[in-house]
């Protein structure tokens, strides 16, 4: 059993992240958490504990140290930048150290210090107002990736839950763009990375990939719209062409109920809310964002910052512990 710990980003310090952070560490024994640390301003975390009324030891310390006093204190590495939003108000400034926390976990996790990243929701649009020119997470890792192994990645977002594992095709962009950016090679690409990834990091042997239409009834023969014969079909051909076990398309609004579910591991869709909607209304409390397709494991929980109760100390660490223990799972085999 490995003592590498994981490393957990920071998020935008604003939000609930600190406050998930601090409730994951508090239950590491009752849900045997492997060991972790957190890339954070030491100050924030020690404000937020108090505010809270959390009793729990911080203790700063390089990442080697971080497995050996994680039993008795949450281990720290700090940023070097402080951070000063108020909780529920995100501060600009603060984006510097939240892209930092993000920088310095990919590093760790490529020299070995760490075994896989657990991010920390982050508010795109305080990012963007700071010049950050990446749509998410996602995409950053995969710029950060290439920067460091030299080769461009294919990122590919998954939700997964263990009722439910959908990828939504396109992620975060108008709906109006995604007929022109639902390509045939699109699809073939995030089929053979999905496929490949539930197999080394999920230890499924022939993952079954059920793709859905774009349209009403997967476009009602060509009456309803063209992609599903234009484009979603020609794809599914090509990769069981490729021997991967791909069907479809099937009508999203009837593959996600309990007996369609069964006979799929992946749900592949075209838009964001067509993949991400039936997986927050199944598991909110525990859906684990993944990134497929890079050279390492990155999970997150699958909420956002949740500014509206920030500092209130009710936001639910759930999914942000589900997300750890599934880094813990994919990099144990
Ligand atoms: N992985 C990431 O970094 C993600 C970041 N976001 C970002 O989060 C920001 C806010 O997005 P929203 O659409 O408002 O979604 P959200 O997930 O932050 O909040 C939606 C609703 O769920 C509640 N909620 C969320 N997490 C909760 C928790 N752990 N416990 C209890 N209640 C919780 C919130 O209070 C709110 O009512 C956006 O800027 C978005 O870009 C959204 C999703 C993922
Ligand atoms: N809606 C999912 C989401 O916003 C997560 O995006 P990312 O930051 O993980 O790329």
């Amino acid at each position: 059993m490995t003592t590498l710990p994981l490393a957990l980003t920071q998020g935008d310090p604003s939000g609930i992240g600190p406050e998930l952070t601090l409730k994951a560490y508090a239950a590491r024994k009752t849900r045997a958490l492997p060991p972790f640390f957190v890339l954070a301003d030491p100050a924030q975390l020690a404000r937020t504990a108090a505010a809270l009324g959390l009793e729990i030891a911080l203790r700063e310390v390089a990442p080697e140290g971080a497995a050996a006093v994680f039993d008795s204190a949450l281990p720290v590495v700090p940023l070097g930048l402080s951070v000063r939003g108020a909780p529920g108000a995100p501060e600009p400034a603060d984006a510097a150290a939240t892209i930092l926390s993000i920088e310095r976990a990919v590093e760790l996790v490529a020299e070995g210090k760490a075994r896989a990243l657990v991010t920390n929701p982050i508010a795109k649009n305080v990012l963007y107002a700071a010049g950050f020119a990446h749509p998410g997470h996602t995409e950053f890792l995969a710029a950060l990736a290439e920067r460091r192994y030299g080769r461009p990645f294919r990122p590919v977002m998954m939700l997964y839950s263990e009722e439910l594992a959908v990828v939504p095709a396109t992620i975060h962009v108008a709906l109006a763009e995604v007929p022109r950016l639902l390509t045939r090679e699109l699809l073939v690409e995030t089929g053979v990375i999905v496929a490949a990834d539930l197999s080394s990091r999920f230890g499924l042997a022939s993952p079954r990939l059920a793709f859905a239409g774009l349209n009403p009834h997967a476009g009602e023969s060509g009456a309803m719209g063209r992609e599903e014969i234009d484009v979603i079909a020609p794809a599914i051909a090509e990769l069981r062409a490729r021997g991967i076990d791909a069907t479809g398309p099937h009508p999203a609004d009837t593959m996600f109920h309990a007996a369609a579910r069964a006979r799929y591991d992946v749900a592949i869709c075209p838009t964001h809310d067509q993949a991400l909607i039936p997986i927050k209304t199944l598991a909110f409390d525990r859906g684990v964002n993944v990134t497929l397709g890079l050279p390492f494991v990155r999970t997150s929980p699958d909420h956002g910052t949740a500014f509206d109760i920030a500092g209130k100390g009710v936001a639910e660490a759930t999914s942000l512990i589900e997300a750890i223990r599934l880094a813990d799972r994919m990099t144990a085999r």
